[in-house]
């Protein structure tokens, strides 16, 4: 290997490089991005899609001071390669190392945090108005991906955009992927964009039409405003974006990163807002996420020469979703299913495949997913929503206006609740039971154990009105195969009786309160530990007993604090139990960054040592 990427140390370092070694320089960043993946983890695929496109966008672009905002973020690993980071690769993702998405802190470069979809468009208008307004002279840039441009936030933006005006450039970057397959009209519309025949045309075109456009020279104003004229020609009247009013042009070959130069630096001179269509592979140039990019859409460590992940396989509660769902499917026809593309994250995929009329992927469209379901309910049916914890912070609104306030029957399968690890502090799913809980009309559920998943999930069948189970990421605990009373509305599990203190834990957690509760019998303190099962309501007549029998109530939930199990339980006990001491056990008033969950729950006084040791000096103190 002949070392381009070793030449780059800094913003902009790329320019020095000759073009004759621009695809080198590509391959390098491929190898070294397959390696640093193979080892982390990460997101594979999109990064491989996006190497020239990247390339091309840092040879037009002057960072810090133009603006590049990636849509998601997930795409971002060769930005980070061309900006200085290469080194911080052997921390990617991992606690204290570098994050997987653009962060402003570690960068200047980084010009906008994302994580979540569809946001680029918006945040860049946000720049370039706020550019306009003092009379800055930067480019601005935005990056989405088909499967982003699914997002209703992308649409409320484009609409803003058409209005404001404001010079920036939108490159939608095609690669007919979503995480999973991309779906619906836009997607269809992109189809139809790609293959019309004017693509053909444009290609041939556009080195005869570019050469046209005179130099920016000593009078910028005029060259600008002749050369718009010139560049004007070359866009593509008729599709969504022209209706829209907003100039597109395009399909451009997004691995043609002298073409790509060519359109972008003709572009760069417009004073009004473009769309450039890039078409792009996902996982191009590693065989096997080619052949199959949703599998590497986002991945543990895996081995180059096969493929095959080296993670361990466990059970995950997604699976015991995923087989439950389908059981529920198949014994009641009203059961309907819908996500909001993520089919395979969610488990969603095997319902799709049994089912294919009672499952609806909504691409990346939480809110409408949301008043998808209300409506379906309305209809007559029962619809499982299935989401991610961080995801459906997007549906708020939706929640509250269209399924609660009705009191409608919908079904929240609210999956990645609480730490998600490597994907940090966008995708934490750290916040549900404290937004879903104040909701009127919400029921709100966690289980212990991959059975209880199951029987929450019957539960929430027979159960008529608005209900969210929330399970973490990752392994279903199996433990506990014998405790397994039926579920009881609003009740907890009383799982092991003691004195003096007692555990009360929500879902995860359960399992940490016996871990503390059997750490505390060395130290000759036998603890209570109760499954709390509902978070909302809660179990007062539960709380009642245990104030009457113990001294202390220890609270445990991967949750933040503010506003979740353990703040609720507080406000009831304080008032009705003057005596009752309380400990909280939760997530503080911090955004918790990327990192592995066991070493996150440390950091977060969360673990079990932890949190016998914040008991026993508790204790202590009160006998001081
Ligand atoms: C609000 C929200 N919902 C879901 C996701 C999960 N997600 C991350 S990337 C992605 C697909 C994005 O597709 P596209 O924009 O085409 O990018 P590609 O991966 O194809 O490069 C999805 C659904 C998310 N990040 N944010
Ligand atoms: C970028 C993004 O939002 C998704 O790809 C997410 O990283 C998936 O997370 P899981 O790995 O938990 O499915
Ligand atoms: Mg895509």
């Amino acid at each position: 290997m002949s070392g381009y990427l070793d030449r780059i140390n800094e913003a902009n370092d790329i320019k020095k490089i000759e073009p004759e070694a621009y695809d080198a320089l590509a391959s390098e960043i491929r190898s070294f991005i397959i390696e640093s993946v193979s080892e982390h983890g990460g997101h594979l695929a999109s990064n491989l899609g996006v190497v020239e496109l990247t390339m091309a966008l840092h040879l037009c672009m002057d960072f810090p001071n133009d603006k590049l905002i990636w849509d998601v973020g997930h795409q971002a690993y060769t930005h980070k390669l061309l900006t200085g980071r290469k080194e911080d690769f052997s921390g990617l993702r991992t606690f204290g190392g570098m994050s997987g998405f653009p962060k402003h802190k570690e960068s200047p470069c980084d010009a906008f945090d994302t994580g979540h979809s569809s946001t680029s468009i918006s945040a860049a208008l946000g720049y370039a108005r706020a550019r306009d307004l003092k009379g800055e002279d930067r480019t601005v840039v935005a990056v989405i991906g088909d499967g982003s441009l699914t997002g209703g936030m992308a649409y409320e933006a484009l609409n803003n955009v058409s209005h404001l005006k404001s010079n920036m450039i939108i490159v939608l970057n095609d690669n007919k992927m979503s995480i999973s397959e991309n779906v619906g009209g836009l997607s269809k519309h992109l189809t139809a964009l790609r293959t019309r025949e004017s693509y053909m045309d444009f290609k041939m075109d556009v080195e005869k039409k570019l050469k046209q456009i005179p130099h920016v020279g000593d009078s910028v104003a005029r060259s600008v405003k002749k050369s718009k004229d010139s560049i004007r020609q070359l866009f593509v009247k008729g599709g969504f974006f022209e209706d829209f009013g907003i100039k597109y042009i395009g399909p451009i070959d997004g691995h043609d990163i002298k073409e790509m130069v060519r359109v972008l630096n003709a572009l760069k001179r417009l004073n009004e807002p473009v769309v450039m269509h890039v078409v792009t592979q996902k996982g191009r140039g590693y065989v096997p996420a080619e052949q199959n990019p949703s599998a590497f859409h986002g991945v543990g460590s895996f081995d180059i020469a096969t493929g095959e992940s080296l993670a361990s396989k466990s059970l995950t509660y997604t699976s015991v979703f995923s087989k439950t769902i389908c059981r529920l499917g198949k014994a009641h026809p009203d059961v309907v299913t819908i996500c909001a593309a993520m089919p395979d994250g969610t488990g969603l995929i095997a319902f799709k495949k049994h089912f294919p009329g009672r499952f609806f992927d909504v691409g990346i469209a939480e809110q409408h997913a949301v008043t998808f379901a209300a409506g379906l309910a309305a209809g007559g049916m029962h619809p499982f929503v299935a989401v991610y914890s961080s995801f459906l912070q997007r549906a708020y609104d939706q929640i509250i206006h269209d399924v609660c306030i009705q009191n409608l029957p919908v079904v929240f399968c609210v999956d990645r609740a609480g730490l998600v690890g490597a994907d940090g502090e966008t995708h934490q799913g750290i916040f549900d039971l404290s937004y879903l809980s104040m909701i009127p009309n919400m029921t709100v559920c966690a289980p212990k154990n991959k059975y209880e998943l199951y029987d929450m999930l019957y539960f929430a069948y027979q159960y008529h009105g608005p209900i969210a189970i929330r399970y973490p990421r990752g392994s279903a605990y199996e433990g506990f195969k014998n405790m397994r009373p039926p579920i009881e509305y609003g009740k907890s599990e009383l799982m092991f009786e003691g004195e003096k203190i007692a555990l009360v834990a929500v879902g995860s957690m359960v399992q940490t309160a016996v871990q503390v509760r059997e750490k505390l019998l060395d130290k000759g303190i036998n603890a209570t530990v109760v499954n709390a099962r509902f978070v909302c309501p809660l179990d007062t007549e539960c709380l009642d007993r245990l104030s009457r029998d113990h001294q202390w109530i220890v609270t445990m939930e991967e949750n933040v604090l503010k506003g979740g199990f353990g703040e609720a339980c507080g406000d009831y006990l304080l008032a009705k139990h003057e005596d009752v001491r309380l400990i909280h056990v939760g997530v503080p008033d911090v955004y918790v960054e990327h990192g592995g969950v066991d070493q996150l729950k440390k950091t977060l006084h969360m673990d079990a040592d932890s949190i016998v040791e914040r008991i026993c000096s508790a204790m202590s103190d009160a006998n001081d």
